[in-house]
């Protein structure tokens, strides 16, 4: 097989020295990912063809010196996903929690691509450190944890996995609907406690009850066809008109949904509009003797106000799997010093408290692994944005092993007037194959395929547009 020089990367590297000479190359196994949260529910291990035709002569770019490119991993993420960063020869450290804000910054200043879950912050002070870093993975579905803008502003595109952990998500809930309706924490407690308590005052099928769902997305809309399998009738409020599954209704108000359910539960993002979106007037408009579950965020429940509704008897139950503050890795840590309500909520009465396991089971787990670390690589080797979160959406095809003299040119840049015509003066000169730009918002991303390029051409190239008043990061892939 011949041999192609790899893929540059020059706004992130140290000095000139850095350049490699070349690399071997691969045919790529065209791995893609449906990280879009508007695809079809599809299992993740089957949705990775990205809506590109399998090209099997397809010329595969690589980063810069490929052992000299470094991958964190934190928070455990699945072996699924660290096998693939593996076998693309990158350096691959991987740790089991998150870090402290100062051991983070240490770390993330060395790292090209990041790998996270969902208590790894990634505030704007934490990433004007990562110099190098061009790409972060969410191993999990939410993004909250990551300054988003800042890290579209920085050139440095987040993906995630919308939706692979869903239904491991609704089944917990499922779960939890009957353990809290027959007080089976109670019970297993008292019993682990050598107390025999046979009871059925307060107990309940939860057959022909009402289940309102608030956040009717991947989550809330699985949750519902679960429910209605075993029952349940099902009602859910939502920003958006949303088409119902099964024969569940949508209804237009946050009261009316409350006023109306005997088990509430929560699928909303993180957003300042959710934030203590149940507080104490949420649980008066609720149901007396009815449920709360809330496996979304923590900010979302007020939970003092959820202590008070559940000591008054206003609730008969709650189920809790995330909350305002967790702690970094597992140990013995819930208690007052994390969130100063900790004591009040494990002295409550059938009240579940897990430690944000929603999404953690080995599909899932597995999945996700998969999913993200294939957007990694694909965004690294060919550039393509499908599935990010904060930047826009881009794709342009491979690159073909018969198309040796080209080269593939990332531009991201503030997006304003003017930038086209100062980046095609720059590649002027070559032959541009084939060209897409995007915006989303301030921020635009330019992919251009180039031919008649040497490799010594590639410096100067890079360093022209490293020049423009508007570059944000530059990346040539040859
Ligand atoms: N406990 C765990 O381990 C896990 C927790 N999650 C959390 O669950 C959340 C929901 O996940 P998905 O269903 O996948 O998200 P999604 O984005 O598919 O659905 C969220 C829904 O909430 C709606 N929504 C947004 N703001 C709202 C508001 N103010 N009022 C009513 N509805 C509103 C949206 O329109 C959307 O339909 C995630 O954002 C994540 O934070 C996700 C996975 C695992
Ligand atoms: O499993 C995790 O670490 C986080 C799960 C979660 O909350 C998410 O996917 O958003």
């Amino acid at each position: 097989m011949a041999e192609l020089p790899p893929l540059i990367d020059m706004s992130k590297m140290s000095s000139a020295k850095d350049i490699p000479i070349k690399l071997g190359r691969q045919v790529s196994s065209s791995l893609n990912s449906s990280t879009s949260p508007t695809a079809t529910f599809q299992s993740p291990s089957n949705s990775f063809s990205g809506g590109e035709r399998h090209i099997t002569n397809q010329r595969e770019l690589k980063p810069f010196n490929r052992e000299e490119f470094r991958i964190l991993l934190l928070e455990n993420v699945n072996q699924s996903g660290k096998e693939i960063l593996n076998a693309e020869g990158y350096q691959v450290e991987s740790l089991k929690s998150s870090l402290p804000e100062e051991e983070l910054i240490k770390k993330i200043r060395n790292v090209h691509v990041l790998g996270i879950r969902s208590k790894t912050k990634l505030s704007e002070k934490v990433l004007k450190e990562a110099k190098h870093l061009i790409v972060v993975g969410c191993f999990c579905i939410g993004t909250n944890q990551v300054d988003l803008e800042y890290a579209a502003r920085a050139g440095i595109a987040v993906f995630n996995s919308p939706f692979a952990n869903s239904r491991s998500v609704a089944e917990l809930v499922i779960g939890e609907i009957i353990v809290l309706a027959r007080q089976l924490g109670d019970r297993s407690n008292e019993l682990h406690k050598g107390t025999w308590n046979k009871v059925s005052a307060g107990c309940w099928e939860i057959r022909g009850k009402t289940l309102g769902i608030i956040g009717y997305g991947h989550i809330g809309s699985q949750l519902s066809v679960l429910a209605e399998a075993m029952g349940m009738n099902v009602i859910y409020y939502d920003v958006v008109n949303l088409m119902a599954m099964g024969t569940s209704r949508q209804v237009p108000t946050l009261k009316e949904l409350l006023g109306n359910s005997d088990f509430v539960s929560c699928h909303v993002p993180e957003l300042p509009e959710t934030k203590n979106m149940i507080g104490v007037q949420e649980f008066e408009w609720m149901r007396t003797g009815s449920y709360l579950i809330n496996a979304s965020r923590g900010c979302v429940i007020d939970i003092p106000a959820l202590v008070n509704a559940s000591r008054n008897g206003k609730i008969a139950g709650a189920a809790l799997d995330v909350y305002p503050s967790e702690p970094g890795g597992n140990g013995d840590y819930f208690h007052n010093e994390l969130n100063c309500w900790a004591e009040d909520l494990r002295s409550l009465k059938n009240i579940i408290l897990t430690p944000h396991i929603g999404g953690s089971t080995e599909e899932a787990q597995q999945a996700i692994g998969v999913e993200v670390s294939s957007a990694l690589v694909k965004y690294v080797n060919s550039g393509v944005t499908l599935g990010a979160v904060n930047l826009p959406e881009v794709n342009l095809r491979s690159l073909t092993l018969d198309e040796t003299n080209h080269a593939r040119v990332i531009y991201i840049h503030h997006n304003v007037p003017g930038v086209l015509r100062k980046v095609n003066e720059i590649l002027g000169d070559h032959n541009v194959e084939k060209q897409i730009t995007d915006n989303k918002g301030d921020v635009a991303y330019l992919m251009a395929d180039i031919s008649n390029v040497l490799s010594s051409d590639l410096k100067d190239i890079a360093d022209q547009l490293e020049n423009l008043s508007s570059r944000i990061l530059t990346r040539v892939l040859y």
